[in-house]
């Protein structure tokens, strides 16, 4: 019997992978101007771009019906002042699509010697992630690199891919090129890609198309009290750190946060580097995009967790490009998860609390 979404498994894990070694090549030769900032202060470089180029090449030559929700677009690019950022862009584009073909690609997703594309090609192929999303169809979404401030430090970060069907993240597929490949051993080697697909488990595989180390199955661990501890942001501008440290302290968590940027901690908590994800807003009105969480939840969700915002509620990916409004999310083992939830609240209660009575010193 056919497994249901086999097909797009296997693209997508080729895609992400070919992207990986895109953008970790990028990292070495990465110069100053090679990034911008986008109207929301946030930076993107040229790796983004030409990640998504590639992602978007290969899932609409597989898959040309599927429309596209991805982080980056063109407009910058086309703009008379970006033309130097978009020669290089064509340039790193062009050297990741006629790469050789890796075990398991094909020509006829638009890769391999001889598919290089213009320089008007790849705008309007990094413009197919402009889908709106929402409640009803099959679409993917695409961060082509979640963490770009972890990135550009030579941190974590992590090239993102899901299809969402009627709402419903059906696959997610996170490549990690910078992760440790087993745990166990932090400073051995780097890189890994996870996979899950609804009803079918995680697992890890290895980074490179040519390595044949079969996958494992992860599932996240039953902690210890003492054992637990959170995975959380690097930036204290995407969530808010010190209310972490309350919901710890309720929780009774001993041993320190372990801070990574992007995906790449849904994938920790996985394979039990950690065990409680949390990410809580810092109240700027930022909200989340569906690519920054659709691969990590099914990846949760299938190693055994749960995965909600901060009211319990399930995340809602079918509002369109974003979640909605913020409340947060929290991710952790099925034994854990309901614990976290009410130390949340506690933590936010006494917060609210203590900021009321600081203002009414204030006021005296
Ligand atoms: N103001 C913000 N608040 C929360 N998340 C943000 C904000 N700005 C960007 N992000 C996104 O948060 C994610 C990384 O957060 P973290 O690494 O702390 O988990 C990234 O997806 C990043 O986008 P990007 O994909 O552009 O890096
Ligand atoms: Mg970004
Ligand atoms: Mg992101
Ligand atoms: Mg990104």
């Amino acid at each position: 019997m056919s497994q249901q979404y086999e097909a797009e498994q296997q693209v997508a894990v080729a895609a992400v992978r070919r992207a990986c070694a895109l953008t970790a090549s990028v990292f070495n030769t990465l110069v100053k101007n090679e990034t911008l900032t986008k109207e929301d202060k946030s930076p993107v470089t040229i790796g983004d771009y030409a990640a998504q180029a590639v992602i978007n090449t290969i899932l609409s030559r597989a898959f040309p019906q599927d429309p596209i929700v991805g982080e980056e677009d063109a407009g910058d690019l086309r703009a008379d002042n970006g033309a130097a950022l978009r020669s290089r862009i064509v340039e790193l584009a062009n050297e990741s699509l006629t790469a050789p073909l890796q075990p398991g690609e094909t020509e006829e997703w638009g890769i391999g010697p001889g598919h290089a594309q213009s320089p008007e090609e790849l705008m309007n192929i990094i413009d197919r992630g402009n889908y709106g999303g929402g409640r009803t169809g099959r679409f993917w979404t695409l961060d082509p690199i979640d963490g770009t401030k972890g990135f550009l430090r030579g941190e974590q970060y992590a090239v993102c891919l899901a299809l969402i069907q009627d709402a419903r993240v059906e696959l997610g597929v996170i490549g990690c090129p910078n992760l440790p490949a087993d745990p166990s051993a932090p400073s051995g080697a780097r890189g890994a890609i996870f996979v899950a697909a609804r009803g079918r488990g995680a697992w890890q595989l290895p980074l490179s198309p040519a390595d044949t180390t079969p996958p494992t199955r992860l599932t996240i661990p039953t902690f210890a009290a003492d054992q637990l501890n959170l995975l959380e942001s690097v930036e204290k501008a995407h969530a808010k750190l010190a209310l972490n440290d309350r919901v710890a302290r309720t929780l009774g968590v001993t041993r320190p946060p372990t801070r990574m940027d992007s995906q790449a901690k849904y994938a920790a908590l996985a394979r039990g580097d950690g065990g409680v994800y949390l990410r809580l807003p810092v109240g700027s009105g930022y909200r989340e995009k569906i690519w920054d969480h659709a691969p990590g939840s099914v990846l949760v969700e299938e190693a055994g967790g749960r995965i909600t915002d901060s009211r319990g509620q399930p995340l809602d990916f079918g509002l369109g490009r974003t979640l909605g409004e913020n409340f947060g999310v929290v991710a952790a083992g099925k034994g854990v998860h309901a614990r976290v939830l009410e130390a949340v609240q506690a933590a936010q209660e006494e917060e609210a609390r203590e900021e009321a009575a600081e203002k009414a010193k204030e006021a005296q």
